[in-house]
């Protein structure tokens, strides 16, 4: 074993003791780690500054009662989070997830995670995330209101436009951000930079709603353009239905492509005509319906109750955006035997570690999320610079500058994967290329 070899072990073994039970965390952690082998090898210097061990650890963990009236007038208590994970490169930044299976192990991947993230974009935003059990599904829009107002009372006192700028995650969308900033607002003034994905008439960004999915395929596209293929008529695989998922669809149907696929927790739509885009958008941001009444509109559409990915069907690219841990090993053999050659992630570590293992086995190109899905996070920036100036900008003028900022992500990590020998490992480029800016501004900040 190589210095730097025995230097990742432990910090592996400290994590494993320290916090046994965070399983999501560790895996989030253990698959950087594994990609850093031989930065440490090139610059030994950050094993002497210990700097994994410090990075792995959060600068601040903030856990908070919720406590909230549902509309039959009963008390609701649940628990809410917001890791400040590392602000070596500007203000933590990251969503808020609602979701009734968050814990402190899912912040905190997730805000592990966004640290890399957000540094590929090449912005100046350091990582943070926040969320709560609190599940908005079947809930009233009065429900989430007070939901969020209660959230907000704790979480006013610990954000700010130069500190931490939460923003949307899954079950955080467009209405919730509205309520967190209307309670912001009587707390602690107007200062629109708090949050972005704000509505456009109090400071949001144009484009920011299309972001991660539009961002997406941009990625995707460089990352088919790097092996002389394209978009046009290629059949794709979509899982989820929510804001990544739909406008992962919109721009793939805009590009040429044929979308077989989108589903929610309980099932999934299959139309081998391709998916209409509007309806779905219909069905979810209108209607907030279940995603089989796509098949009750549609005569060329089928739904089936279960996983998408255990449909066994031919084409080309994967493109998961529901959640973490979507795709096993098992699911991942089915996607090479179907044909696939392409994947990249719309949603945070929708793969599980043996599922990647199988594409590296099987030559397929793998795409992380951290810098498949960085678009959203990277317009949230945006949305905070024309805060900053007071100003906005077209929904032209951030798209252009989405689709420069996503390809200088697929090319960034292409030449780091190519710079340690690992020519086509998207996965290791993105870890090393997100951690190089993170680690020199640690080293000369000193010990932070
Ligand atoms: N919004 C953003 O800008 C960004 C989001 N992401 C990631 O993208 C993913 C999707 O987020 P987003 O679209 O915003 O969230 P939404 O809440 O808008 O949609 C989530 C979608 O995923 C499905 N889903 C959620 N949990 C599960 C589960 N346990 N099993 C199967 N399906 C599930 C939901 O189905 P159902 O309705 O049945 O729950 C829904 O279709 C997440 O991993 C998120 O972290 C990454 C970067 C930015
Ligand atoms: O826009 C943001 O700040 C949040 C994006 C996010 O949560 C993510 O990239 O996973």
């Amino acid at each position: 074993m190589t210095k730097a070899q025995d230097y990742v072990e432990t910090v592996k073994q400290t994590i494993k003791q320290r916090d046994p039970e965070q399983t999501d965390f560790q895996e989030a952690v253990f698959t950087v780690l594994d990609s850093l082998t031989p930065v440490l090898e090139k610059h030994p210097e950050y094993i002497e500054a210990n700097l994994l061990r410090r990075i792995v650890e959060p600068e601040r963990v903030i856990e908070f009662r919720v406590p909230w009236q549902d509309d039959t007038g009963h008390f609701q208590v649940n628990r809410g989070y917001r890791v400040q994970f590392n602000s070596a490169i500007g203000p933590y930044k990251g969503g808020l997830r609602f979701h009734p299976s968050v814990n402190l192990s899912t912040v905190k991947f997730l805000g592990f995670e966004q640290v890399f993230k957000n540094s590929l974009t090449g912005l100046p935003i350091g990582g943070g995330k926040g969320g709560s059990d609190f599940d908005p599904k079947g809930k009233s829009d009065s429900e989430v209101m007070r939901f969020c107002q209660s959230f907000m009372t704790e979480l006013a006192r610990h954000i700010g436009p130069d500190l931490d700028v939460p923003a949307g995650d899954i079950g955080v969308g467009g209405r919730e951000v509205g309520y967190l900033f209307g309670a912001y607002k009587r707390l602690c003034g107007f200062k629109n930079g708090v949050l972005t994905g704000k509505n456009l008439t109090f400071g949001g960004s144009a484009a920011r709603t299309e972001a991660t999915g539009y961002g997406l395929l941009y990625y995707t596209q460089s990352m088919l353009k790097a092996h002389n293929d394209s978009l046009k008529d290629k059949k794709i695989k979509i899982s989820g239905s929510g804001n990544v998922a739909l406008y992962a669809l919109q721009k793939a149907n805009e590009l040429g492509a044929t979308v077989l696929t989108v589903s929610d927790s309980n099932g999934y739509v299959y139309d081998p005509n391709g998916i209409n885009d509007k309806i779905v958008q219909q069905i979810k941001e209108v209607e907030r319906g279940r995603i089989k009444e796509y098949a009750q509109q549609v005569d060329s559409a089928q739904y089936f109750e279960g996983s998408v990915w255990d449909q066994d069907i031919d084409y080309d690219i994967a493109l998961p955006c529901a959640t973490q841990n979507e795709i096993n090993a098992q699911q991942a053999e089915l996607l090479v035997k179907d044909g696939a050659r392409y994947i990249a992630e719309g949603a945070n570590m929708p793969n599980q570690t043996a599922a990647i293992k199988v594409y590296q086995d099987h030559g397929i190109y793998y795409g992380p999320g951290k810098a498949a899905n960085a678009g959203g996070v990277a317009v949230s920036a945006l949305e905070m610079s024309q805060n900053s100036e007071r100003l906005s900008w077209s929904f032209e003028e951030v798209d252009a500058k989405l689709a420069q900022i996503m390809h200088e992500i697929f090319t960034k990590s292409e030449k780091a994967a190519q710079e340690y020998g690992m020519d086509g490992n998207y996965q290791a480029g993105a870890n090393i290329a997100g951690f190089n800016k993170v680690a020199t501004a640690m080293m000369v900040q000193g010990l932070v």
